[in-house]
């Protein structure tokens, strides 16, 4: 990492340690944030951690939306916690009592509630019983994890500008669901580009597929960075906090 690097957690799914290595000390020098999530941790559980933060010392974001009682949220976040990630997801539809088991377990760590996932829209969320738009439900689960603890919140980036009026200016707000103009938007569903995630007051920008599917991933990640560092002083003037700025691994800790 360095003092340059953008506001961008790269999604590393890979399927092989020594693929998720490469893309990660590829994408390092450019962005603040390596996530590691399901289909990593679950083969290779804490070693996949090490072979990503590598000696560029950039954050890590485990993304293991851990949903289940309250005890057992606790023991797994607690089991985590001493591999220092600097956020570490669980799904906000746990509840309250979940989510605050989740953040006093792992003190240092901060717990990001995930809303609703970027690939649901309306229909699917008719499916499981959510009527209504998903921003509704959205600003529900985010009001509900900022009063159990939680410090940041994942949603899309068209609703970040809505949460963050909900929510102040102290919590972080994820977004996943960002595509470059003309990126194939494969199974997400809420997306905008990294410049419009910018606009509306995201912190830390997901990004997966359209850097470590591109033939050059380092080229990619430094490509989408210089869009966001453009994005961000225009709108914000790269105002001292703003999230250009704060592009350490862990921005408002
Ligand atoms: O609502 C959510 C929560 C998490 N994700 C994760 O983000 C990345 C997105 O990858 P892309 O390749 O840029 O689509 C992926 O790891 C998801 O598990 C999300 O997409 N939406």
């Amino acid at each position: 990492m360095t003092a340059s690097s953008a506001p961008i957690a790269v999604a590393i799914d890979a399927q092989e340690i020594g693929t998720a290595a490469t893309w990660a000390s590829a994408v390092a020098p450019h962005v603040s944030t390596i996530k590691v999530g399901l289909e990593l941790y679950l083969r290779y559980g804490p070693e996949v951690v090490s072979a990503v933060r590598g000696a560029d010392r950039v954050g890590v974001f485990l993304d293991l939306k851990l949903h289940d009682i309250p005890a057992t949220v606790a023991g797994a976040a607690r089991s985590v916690a001493g591999l220092k990630p600097s956020y570490l997801t669980v799904h906000a539809s746990g509840g309250s009592d979940m989510i605050r088991a989740a953040v006093e377990a792992a003190p240092d760590t901060r717990i990001a509630g995930v809303t609703v996932l970027t690939s649901m829209d309306e229909a699917g969320l008719e499916q499981v019983g959510l009527l209504g738009p998903a921003r509704d439900a959205v600003r529900r689960l985010a009001v509900l994890s900022v009063e159990a603890g939680a410090r940041a919140l994942v949603c899309s980036p068209q609703e970040a500008a809505m949460v963050r009026s909900e929510v102040g200016p102290d919590i972080t707000l994820i977004t996943p669901g960002v595509r470059p103009a003309g990126a194939d938007r494969g199974d997400q569903s809420r997306v905008a580009t990294p410049e419009e995630a910018i606009e509306a007051g995201a912190d830390l920008l997901v990004i997966g597929r359209p850097i470590t599917g591109a033939p050059d991933p380092g080229a990619a990640a430094a490509s989408i960075a210089a869009t966001i560092q453009r994005a961000g002083v225009r709108v914000q003037g790269s105002a001292p906090g703003s999230a250009v700025e704060s592009s350490g691994p862990v921005a408002g800790l």
